[in-house]
């Protein structure tokens, strides 16, 4: 499977290095990379009963052939060809060489679209082949088709796949146990890589689909799984009810329903001496953080440490604060690590954190780094963890010695998803909001408004408000988008808002630059915040009441949800408005969505089925594993399945180490890299 494309048949080395750019460089490579769709050239016409407009194939032999050039740059190559019941004229546009192929008399197979020119019918040619030539498949088929490049036409990487696959599919070997092939009555692997790309049948076909599929899915989910794979014995935590008690008296308001709930079951999951391993989900502003930290209370009363991790500097330092306004009054030692603490304070936290006197560290993905060392951590919450990237995960938890772990996620992920980014977790969910949240209005608007727009900002300014204005910053634009923003900023800042405060905040500035920006605007000094999506995530301001976010069709909907999850945060209406060009009818959908529901659940699921799982966070970092068959969205109950199997499979091979399982074990490990 490691022989290289370039010795394959129909492979010279220029061709090998095209199917290099596409990233197949090896034929196991390529047997893996599967059609995107399929073509049935299995109901061939007769020629008498072709109609126009429709894309058909036909069967016959070729009669007159004919040569065009009308202008500089146009070629016509037209072959009649005649099946018995009539004839009708193929033609080749801009493909002089096909020419040399068409020998009067052969049998052809044409598959295109048929025109009515002047009443007389004609067959634009997508695809032929010669009957009885040597590389000729035999008669009609379903045939794949591929995503390929300009360069490398179909017709000739359907060649080259269908010989690799018929020399090397049947070499390549079972690597799923024989018990699990016959309980769920999957097809052999080699069987399935040679029905993929050349089936028989449709029914054939779904099988090696399914088959592939639930591999693609098992290697995933076992890598989850073993990763994570935990010992029996884990904390226990202090069973006193006091702990409760005497949090919720340093909390300023009652919990609502929802985060009573939550914390039972996390507390449950706590005194066990089975690691805790649960997500808790909420929708934005739900109330999340609270429950966090009466976890991080726990885990502290009962003589341990806790850790914290969340995905931005900015939301480090907010929790850091809160956190440390909260727990001061019980007497509990909070500090904030980030990737710009400095030197000496960085080696005094480390410090604390080592001897036991820092009782809670929160911070960023500093706290991974191997300096980073702990007494006797017991819990370890992640914020958001999907932006942690699948093998990021892990590294807090090694921290501890089988600490309790709490993954929390304001984006509500569809029960799908969750699956497949966390494994093993047990479901928490925060179905309320706090009382007295007002619903957020939105509006989606075009550009020709935004006079209307900054008047309306204006209003709310006056009225003692706050206001957010995001521009979208995005990975390959970046440096025209932070121009961009700063542009918007220097023109309001002179114009239309000259009379309020303004400030800009983009990911580039200094952190220091940053915190006085939020700093001040949590102050309400700054009145009207312009910035890039640094402030996605968490930031918690309640006199914020207008989030803006321009050229909104650049987002992905759960981003644009959490974003205006920014305001509705206290007790004044507030307001979201989409600027968008509303260029495209899927643009205005997405639009129309926001528009019409809060509900993060419902966003989360449109945006999955708009979008597909790989663009569902936004294009960076989302930390979703590529599939390339499997599809999450619409396999869920096989991605059950499967679960269990992986489960099973770990059970009674930790290591996937011993016969039958260790092709398995290879492949996990080459392809994730988890088993140390
Ligand atoms: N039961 C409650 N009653 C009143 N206010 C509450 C309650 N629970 C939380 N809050 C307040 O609601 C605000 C939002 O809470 P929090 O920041 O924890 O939300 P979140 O779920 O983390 O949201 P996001 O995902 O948007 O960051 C905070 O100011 C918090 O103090």
């Amino acid at each position: 499977m490691t022989t290289p494309v370039q010795y394959l048949k129909n492979v010279g080395p220029q061709r090998a290095l095209l199917l290099q750019k596409m990233g197949l460089k090896n034929v196991g490579e390529l047997l893996e990379y599967f059609p995107k769709r399929y073509e049935d050239r299995r109901s061939v016409k007769c020629i008498s009963s072709l109609e126009p407009n429709q894309t058909e194939t036909i069967r016959g032999f070729i009669g007159a052939l004919k040569e065009f050039k009308p202008r500089r740059n146009l070629s016509i190559t037209k072959a009649w060809i005649a099946d018995g019941t009539g004839s009708i004229p193929a033609v080749w546009f801009n493909q002089p060489f096909v020419k040399k192929q068409l020998e009067q008399g052969r049998e052809i197979m044409v598959h295109g679209k048929v025109d009515g020119k002047y009443q007389a019918l004609e067959l634009t040619v997508q695809d032929y082949e010669i009957i009885g030539k040597e590389d000729a498949a035999t008669g009609p088929r379903i045939l794949p088709v591929y995503g390929t490049t300009e360069t490398l036409p179909q017709k000739i990487f359907r060649k080259i796949m269908s010989g690799c696959v018929q020399q090397y599919a049947p070499r390549v070997s079972e690597n799923l146990p024989g018990d699990l092939l016959v309980r769920h009555q999957l097809m052999r692997k080699a069987a399935a890589l040679q029905a993929i790309h050349l089936p028989e049948s449709w029914e054939e076909m779904k099988a090696a689909r399914h088959r592939l599929a639930f591999e693609e899915l098992l290697l995933l989910q076992l890598a989850i799984l073993a990763s994570r794979h935990r010992e029996e014995k884990g904390i226990s935590h202090d069973k006193d009810k006091e702990i409760f008690t005497s949090f919720q008296k340093a909390v300023p308001f009652p919990f609502t329903e929802a985060q009573k709930r939550v914390i039972g079951e996390v507390f449950r999951d706590m005194e066990r001496n089975k690691p805790m391993a649960r997500l808790i989900q909420g929708d934005v502003g739900s109330g999340k953080t609270v429950v966090a930290a009466a976890a991080l209370y726990k885990a502290v009363r009962s003589g341990f440490q806790g850790a914290m991790m969340v995905p931005t500097e900015i939301l480090a330092r907010q929790h850091g604060q809160s956190l440390s306004a909260l727990f001061g009054k019980l007497g509990v030692e909070v500090a904030c690590l980030t990737g710009s603490t400095p030197g000496k304070e960085r080696e005094a936290l480390c410090e604390g954190a080592r001897t036991g006197q820092i009782q809670i560290l929160v911070g960023t993905h500093a706290l991974i780094q191997e300096n980073v060392r702990f007494k006797n951590l017991s819990l370890a919450i992640t914020d958001e963890q999907h932006r942690f990237g699948v093998m990021q995960r892990g590294k807090l938890q090694k921290k501890g010695v089988q600490p309790d772990i709490l993954v929390m996620t304001a984006t509500p992920i569809p029960r799908s998803l969750a699956l497949t980014l966390y494994g093993d977790l047990a479901l928490s969910v925060i179905d309320t909001l706090p009382p007295g949240r007002k619903e957020i209005k939105t509006y989606a608007v075009k550009y020709d408004l935004e006079q209307r727009i900054f008047s309306f900002i204006r209003k709310e300014l006056d009225q003692g408000r706050q206001a957010y204005m995001v521009c979208p910053l995005v990975e390959e634009s970046e440096q025209v988008d932070l121009q961009a923003a700063g542009e918007l900023f220097e023109r309001l800042a002179r114009g239309e808002f000259k009379n309020y405060a303004l400030a800009l905040l983009h990911g580039k500035m200094k952190s220091r630059e940053k915190d006085q920006v939020m700093e001040g605007f949590r102050q309400g000094r700054i009145q009207l915040l312009i910035s890039t999506t640094v402030i996605e995530v968490g930031i918690h301001v309640p006199n914020a009441t207008v989030m803006v976010i321009r050229d909104a069709e650049r987002f992905g909907l759960a981003q644009l949800h959490q974003l205006r999850g920014r305001v509705g945060r206290g007790e004044h209406q507030s307001y979201c408005i989409l600027m968008h060009h509303g260029k495209t009818v899927e643009s205005r959908k997405r639009m129309e969505i926001m528009e019409s529901t809060n509900d993060g659940f419902a966003i989360a699921e449109a945006d999955l089925k708009l979008r597909g799982p790989g663009d569902f966070f936004g294009t960076r970092q989302h930390g979703l594993p590529e599939l390339k068959i499997a599809n999450i969205f619409e396999d869920l109950s096989l991605l059950e399945t499967v679960r269990e199997e992986a489960h099973g499979l770990l059970a009674r091979d930790p290591g996937l180490a011993t016969s039958p399982h260790s092709l398995l074990g290879s492949m996990v490990q080459e392809k994730f890299k988890i088993f140390t």
